[in-house]
Formats: structure tokens, C-alpha cells, sequence
């Protein structure tokens, strides 16, 4: 949908074991975890890049006894990710092999492009779960470039966290583990094949001295927090949306909010992430701290996957309709009852639902719209509809992710007028919230969530985002009440039990 402003139609940066020299070859192996590449791609003024010649990239795979992931992500080395599907894929990667960056509405096209010259000089000895992927992601709205939604330079606009964040960033971690299926594996890659296997061996060797398991901490706690919208400014952006749902095409749109969190501690992220698991084991986890220039890690716990590709299989879903969970098995029952009856949630689910069968329908041989479920998540449960898809040639995930993304789930309907309003009514920086968030890899499979449920974390602070869909009939009272349940994943995690939670827009405090 959001095709039509920023000024960036230009090449990205491609970096090769971190050597710095983007948009080059990358030269000689810099060593394990050296310095990360920088991203020309962020100065809208730099010529177009040079065509680049393909360079190759080894790498090798042994299997490893269990270890810790949170360890290998506490190391002080270069870069790292964390991957983590409900279906049990686990993932950690450290250092950067290689990096794809780019900005402007031509993004997902320019990372493929530079991605498929890289992964077909792919040489990788080891089986297929362990093979190099390229994990990131990117920005929600087509323009971002450093610069809040308003189009102020982020030096002078009021403090947002994704300053150093790229509109598309990717990298090929140098060292990844894997786990699936109950087997761990440890993947080293090069640009040779004999510095991949020294990577190999000394990983393994030092991995050996690393613990099973990491205690998962405790909570940060929570010191304040400060909001992006005062719920009467969110009163009076839904009344605004509501007016031009009435008098415009515009017939769904997402609007959401930032909280900024002061913490009592420093957050340890990836033992926030383990203490979410155990909440949230049916959610996606993933961490994202690559880019030496970003003010912080984007993690998240996000439920909601985007598309999953493996060969001509595609599989996505509309997620859309939140209620709380009830405190009794009635109440809860009662709760989704509603979702299932509810005239407004109905239409507002469906229009996801139909949004996407028209995206795919142009691409699919076949196209399966299974029944509508409720899905229950510990503190709020949502209406899901799975679509499955099988393509009718051959296509790049980042393809299907480009056409899909945003979902009128995170966007609205018709998507340019969502987009529109989304940029006039938010007053905070949507960054990388909403937007794709996963993996590819060589053959052009993987896997994208929506990058919901999510925060961006420095030392100190997270900010945390949320949203909701708003159809003609939408109350803002009510509105408000389901964004504040979408921060609860993460806030619940950074204060300890018992503490105080944040209050509605009545002025009732909802005990965590
Ligand atoms: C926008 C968010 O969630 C999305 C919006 C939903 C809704 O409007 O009911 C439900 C699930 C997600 O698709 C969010 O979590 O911030």
C-alpha cells in the first residue's frame, strides 16, 4: 500500500564479512566478529550503487551438544539475532557474513536482488536446517530513513528509538546455532571455505565451555512510563479516523501508540524473551541488534505470522478481533463468544481475510481459506482465519512478503488511504513495529511474522508499541482498552508479579 512517497528508489548496500566496504566485494576475511559494514543505503543523496559481481560464501555445519542460546547472544562479539517459531525452529546467529540493506518503496526487490547474487555462489556442507539464512527486516511505511513519520530529521523530533534502524536490513550471521527437532547444530560461515571451517572448529571449541541452560532472570521493574497519545488525544485521532471512515473509501484503519518504559535495572533481553516463552509458547520470538548504528534491540513476542514459504507451499493468516482473556472458563468462553457474534469484529476480520485472498489469488494455483478459530493467547485472544496458498511458479518470499505487507490487520483498507491516515493521525514513529520481521534463505524460502507485540530496548528504556483496527462503530473507550492489552506481553515481563499495571482510559488500574 505504501507506494507512494519517499524519495528513495536507490540500491542498497551489500556487505560481505563486514569488511565496511559497502557496495563492494568485500575483500579479505576481517576476522571473526570484526566491524559491521556501514549503510550507504541510508543517505538518500548517494549515487545509485555499482553492479556487483558475485562473490561466494562457504559454509559448514556440525552438530553440537545442547547449549544455552541466551549465553551465545550474551557474548560481547559483534551482532546478534534470535529466531524462534511456534513450531519449534530456535535460531541465534552472531557476526555479520554478510549484509543487505536498502530504503525506499523498492527495498524488498533491491534485498532480493542483492541477496540472490550472494547465495548463489552458496557452498554449504551440512544439512539443510543448519544452512545460512539472511534474518532481519523492515521498516512499517515506505519513507523511513532515519527520520520520524512527520518527516522530521530524528535529531530534532521528540526522541524516537529507531534512529540507526534502516528501512531494510538483513543480515548472514558469520556463526548461527540451530535448533529443531530436538538436535542443536552450529553453522560457520566465510567467504572461504577454509575460514569457515577454522570458525567451525574454534566455535566449537568454545561453545564447549558454555552452560545447558541460563538462568531466565527476573523482572527489570518498572520505574515509569511515558505515552506517546494521552487517551484524549487517542479520543479525538478515532474520532478523526471514524469521520473519514465515514465520509471517504476509507473503510478499516490501524491505529496504534508507543510507551516509553523507564526501567528500575538494565534489561537483559534474551531472558526476557525466555521468561515470554513460557507465556507465550504458541508466539514467534525474536531479537534484533545488527546494526552497530541503531539506537537499540527490536524484540517481540508477535503472534501473528505474515507468510511462511517453503517451495511452492505458502501459508498466512488474517489475525484480527481482539478481546481479553476471562478470568473463569465461561467468562473466557463468553469473551470469544463475542468475537464470533460480533457484527463489527466480523466485518473488521473479514476484511483482512478478503485482503489477502486478493493479494494471493494473482499468484496461486490454489488458494485454501480454512474455518475461522479463536486463537487464545495468555491475556487476549484474536480471530484467526489460516491461508494456505500454492504458488503458481516460482517466487522469493520477499516477493509474497512485499505484496502482503501491511495487512489491512496492521494497515487498513483501502491501503493507500490507510497509509494516508496512519502518517496524518500517529504522532510517534511506527519504525520497524507492524512490519516484517524473519528470515530468507538461498532458495528463497522463509519465514516473516508481523513485528507485533513488540519494543525496542536500550539500556534502561523500552519503548513499547500497539494498535488496533478501527471500522465505522468503533468506540474509543473501548478501542483504547484492547491497545493496552497488547502491551501487556512485554510490560508484564519487565515489572515484577503483583505489581501495579497500567490504567484504562476509565482511570482503572489493571493489576499485571
Ligand atoms: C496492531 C496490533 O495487532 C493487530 C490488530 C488486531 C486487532 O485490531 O484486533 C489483532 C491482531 C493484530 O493483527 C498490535 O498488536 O499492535
Amino acid at each position: 500500500m505504501n507506494r507512494t512517497s519517499g524519495d528513495g528508489q536507490l540500491p542498497g548496500t551489500v556487505d560481505r564479512e563486514g569488511t565496511g566496504e559497502a557496495d563492494t566485494n568485500a575483500g579479505a576475511d576481517a576476522g571473526a566478529d570484526a566491524d559491521i559494514g556501514t549503510d550507504a543505503g541510508s543517505n538518500s543523496r548517494s549515487p545509485p550503487a555499482p553492479a556487483l559481481t558475485p562473490s561466494s560464501l562457504h559454509s559448514c555445519s556440525r552438530e553440537l551438544a545442547d547449549v544455552s542460546f541466551g549465553a551465545i547472544l550474551d557474548t560481547d562479539d559483534e551482532a546478534r539475532i534470535q529466531w524462534a517459531t511456534p513450531d519449534g525452529l530456535e535460531v541465534v546467529g552472531r557476526g555479520v557474513a554478510a549484509r543487505f540493506t536498502a530504503r525506499g518503496p523498492d527495498r524488498f526487490e533491491t534485498v532480493r536482488k542483492q541477496a540472490e547474487r550472494t547465495f548463489a555462489e552458496l557452498d554449504h556442507d551440512g544439512p539443510t536446517v543448519a544452512r545460512p539464512r539472511a534474518f532481519g527486516g523492515l521498516s512499517f511505511h515506505d519513507s523511513h530513513d532515519g527520520r520520524d513519520n512527520r518527516g522530521r530529521d530524528t535529531d530534532t523530533a521528540s526522541n524516537t528509538p529507531w534512529s540507526g534502524f534502516a528501512a531494510a536490513s538483513f543480515v548472514v550471521p558469520r556463526v548461527l546455532v540451530t535448533r529443531c527437532d530436538e538436535t542443536t547444530w552450529l553453522t560457520a560461515v566465510a567467504r572461504d571455505a577454509e575460514t569457515a571451517t577454522e570458525r567451525l572448529h574454534s566455535w566449537h571449541d568454545r561453545l564447549a565451555d558454555f552452560p545447558a541452560m541460563r538462568p531466565s532472570g527476573s523482572a527489570p521493574g518498572v520505574a515509569a512510563t511515558e505515552r506517546t497519545t494521552s487517551p484524549a488525544a487517542w479520543t479525538d485521532q478515532v474520532e478523526r479516523a471514524l469521520q473519514r471512515i465515514e465520509t471517504t473509501a476509507l473503510t478499516k484503519v490501524v491505529l496504534a501508540q508507543s510507551l516509553s518504559v523507564s526501567l528500575e535495572e538494565s534489561i537483559d533481553v534474551p531472558a526476557t524473551l525466555e521468561r515470554l516463552r513460557r507465556q507465550y509458547p504458541n508466539c514467534y520470538r525474536f531479537l534484533v541488534d545488527h546494526d552497530a548504528d541503531a539506537s537499540g534491540t527490536f524484540f517481540g513476542t508477535p503472534p501473528e505470522r505474515l507468510v511462511s514459504k517453503r517451495g511452492d507451499h505458502v501459508e498466512t493468516e488474517a489475525l484480527a478481533g481482539s478481546a481479553p482473556r476471562g478470568e473463569t472458563p465461561e467468562a473466557d468462553e463468553e469473551f470469544a463468544d463475542r468475537l464470533r457474534d460480533s457484527e463489527k469484529v466480523q466485518h473488521e476480520h473479514g476484511l483482512v481475510a478478503d485482503a489477502i485472498r486478493e493479494q494471493l489469488t494473482p499468484l496461486a494455483r490454489k488458494l485454501t481459506i480454512d474455518e475461522q478459530t479463536v486463537r487464545r493467547l495468555a491475556t487476549i485472544q484474536h480471530l484467526q482465519t489460516p491461508i494456505d496458498a500454492t504458488l503458481d511458479g516460482d517466487r522469493h518470499v520477499l516477493e509474497l512478503v512485499e505484496t502482503l505487507h501491511p495487512t489491512p490487520a496492521v494497515g487498513g483498507m483501502p491501503p493507500e488511504a490507510a497509509w494516508e491516515t496512519i502518517r496524518e493521525t500517529e504522532t510517534f514513529d511506527r519504525g520497524w513495529y507492524a512490519a516484517p520481521i524473519g528470515w530468507f534463505d538461498g532458495d528463497g524460502d522463509g519465514e516473516f511474522a508481523v513485528g507485533l507485540r513488540s519494543g525496542v530496548a536500550t539500556d534502561e528504556t523500552v519503548t513499547l508499541f500497539a494498535g488496533n483496527g478501527l471500522v465505522a462503530d468503533s468506540d474509543p473507550a473501548a478501542e483504547w482498552n484492547e491497545v493496552q492489552l497488547k502491551f501487556r506481553p512485554i510490560l508484564d515481563e519487565l515489572q515484577p508479579a503483583g505489581a501495579d499495571g497500567i490504567e484504562d482510559i476509565t482511570g482503572d488500574v489493571h493489576s499485571q
